[in-house]
């Protein structure tokens, strides 16, 4: 039933002529091939479900802010709110605009500045190195997968045309809003969105999320379940940036984006689903990954707002 649902919507994809665009401000972004799409479905039972190019590596990009703000959460509790806000933005991911009428606080953990001072939050004194160590292991712990790494030419290009993110973090700290050199924190922040992975992989890492904080087929408890259902709230409030509402009306679930093309939505109980397009819709996130999550969701029924 799954395995023929992933099918008839892969079949459809592959039908689609208009596919977005894909990001091209990271130069490293602009060389992947637009034509593919995969999707994968992972439920607590252990099973995982993939249809199309569901093996293939991409730049989870903005996906990662889910698992640092994980870290965030676990390490410093409610403390974490004193240096991001939870407040959906309705602002592009990159913007700086609310961040000077807020004193240099970002609205929530999902737009760049925001995922920069979760960065800022768990450096606690350590160098880049460190704290990559820890959230690449902290992947492969929520995977069950020690392959996964870090895409090195994809952060190099992002550093090498950082100024956008750069302008945010100085702006934040002019604010007093960072503690650490802001450097060390865009290395770090540019290095957790190189991360790559495939939609497998990704669709298992999201498995902690769809049973109240435990990786039920390994058993991994990775967070408490108050805080796994306050990352799906966050995420289905802020995942899609300026597309947030729209996603949330048209797919339910709660989401996160990436302009690698990936999207990561949980269907709490149900299961994780990981979709991958690298054409972009205007807002920056997964045109055909979207259309596909609406098509899944008409399918299984597997929104929040329905039973
Ligand atoms: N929306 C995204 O995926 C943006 C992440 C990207 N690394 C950036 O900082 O611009």
């Amino acid at each position: 039933m799954m395995q023929q649902i992933l099918d008839d919507i892969t079949a459809q994809m592959a039908l689609e002529t208009d596919r977005g665009k894909v990001a091209d401000y990271i130069p490293q972004l602009a060389h992947v091939n637009p034509n593919q799409f995969g999707i994968s479905v992972a439920t607590p039972d252990g099973q995982v479900y993939s249809a199309g190019d569901a093996n293939t590596l991409f730049s989870i990009q903005s996906i990662s802010k889910v698992f640092t703000l994980t870290i965030g959460l676990s390490k410093l509790g409610s403390t974490l709110w004193n240096h991001v806000g939870r407040e959906p933005s309705g602002d592009p991911f990159n913007s700086i605009t609310i961040l000077e009428y807020e004193s240099g606080r970002p609205r929530n953990p999902f737009i760049n500045a925001g995922a920069i001072a979760v960065v800022d939050a768990i450096t606690m004194g350590r160098e880049p190195e460190e704290i990559l160590d820890e959230i690449i292991q902290f992947v492969h712990f929520i995977a069950d997968d020690a392959s996964i790494c870090f895409d090195y030419k994809v952060a190099r290009s992002e550093i090498d045309h950082e100024d956008r993110n750069a302008a945010l973090a100085h702006f934040m700290k002019s604010f007093g809003h960072l503690q650490y050199d802001v450097d060390k924190i865009l290395n770090t922040y540019f290095h957790q969105c190189s991360i790559a992975m495939s939609c497998e992989q990704l669709a298992r890492a999201g498995l902690f999320l769809v049973s109240n904080g435990i990786n039920q087929p390994t058993g991994a408890k990775v967070i408490s379940p108050q805080q796994s259902k306050r990352i799906n709230s966050l995420m289905m409030m802020c995942g899609h940036y300026d597309g947030s509402g729209e996603f949330a009306y048209q797919v339910g679930l709660p989401g996160k984006s990436g302009v690698g093309g990936g999207i990561l939505a949980i269907a709490p109980g149900k299961g994780a689903i990981a979709v991958w397009s690298p054409g972009l819709n205007s807002v920056g996130n997964s045109k055909l990954g979207t259309k596909a999550l609406e098509l899944l969701g008409e399918r299984t029924g597997w929104s929040v707002f329905s039973k």
